[in-house]
């Protein structure tokens, strides 16, 4: 397992998907944030635009639902063509039963939390994951400031998933820049959502290298 970039589409241009999928053609995953505009007070995109970028992206693409009831959603992402399918702990009502529709499908399956829910009252729920994604920016809009008070729960995070001799991501997504990813990766993260740092380069390619480079010497 090493660090993994996972550029965030929500910043790209929604008319060029396809274009701007290629334009992070060294990035290992393609983070597809899904608002419902209830979970989150933003509306974005759902599965035929998830089954269309699946055909015509060559990275594997990361689904971070931010809805309600993904219980009920969330197999049907794997159907249009997600390799990763994260659902909100905070929004889900059985995380054990959907994790493994989700991994029997065939896809990675990810739990979500929010800043300020605690990771402990999961520990139990850990061994049913292939991911852990840590919000570093309340969920619903890309472009926020990270919040560097979710921190320490990277940190206990990690200490858990070694405690438990687990084989697992810690996912971080929000905020995350050159400025910002170091301070993650020591603490313990390996993959890590950026959109609008991404995005807003010059040259999109460029920063994917460039951050997993950073990430990469915090971590050696
Ligand atoms: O899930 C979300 C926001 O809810 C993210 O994936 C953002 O899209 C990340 O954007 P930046 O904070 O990197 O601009
Ligand atoms: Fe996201």
């Amino acid at each position: 397992m090493g660090i993994q970039i996972a550029p965030s589409i929500l910043t790209a241009d929604f008319a060029h998907l396809a274009d701007e999928a290629k334009a992070v053609s060294d990035a290992e995953w393609l983070h597809v944030d899904v608002m419902d505009n209830h979970f989150v007070p933003n509306l974005t995109l759902g599965m035929p635009v998830v089954e269309a970028l699946a055909k015509a992206a060559e990275q594997p693409l990361d689904c971070h639902l931010m809805i309600e009831d993904p219980d009920r959603w969330a197999p049907g992402y794997v159907e249009a063509g997600a390799s990763s399918v994260t659902f909100h702990v905070e929004a889900c009502r059985a995380p054990i039963r959907t994790a493994r529709e989700i991994r029997a499908k065939g896809a990675r399956a990810a739990m979500a939390l929010r800043p300020a829910t605690p990771i402990e009252p999961y520990e139990d729920m850990l061994a049913e994951l292939d991911m852990v994604l840590l919000m570093t920016v309340e969920p619903g809009f890309g472009g926020q400031k990270f919040l560097d008070v979710v921190l320490p729960k990277i940190r206990r995070t990690r200490d858990l998933v070694t405690k438990h001799g687990l084989d697992i991501w810690i996912e971080i997504d929000g905020g995350v820049s050159a400025e910002t990813i170091e301070r993650c990766a020591e603490a313990g993260a390996d993959v890590f959502v950026a959109g609008s740092a991404v995005y807003s380069a010059d040259n999109p390619n460029e920063m994917v290298n460039h951050l997993r480079t950073l990430a990469e010497a915090a971590t050696a």
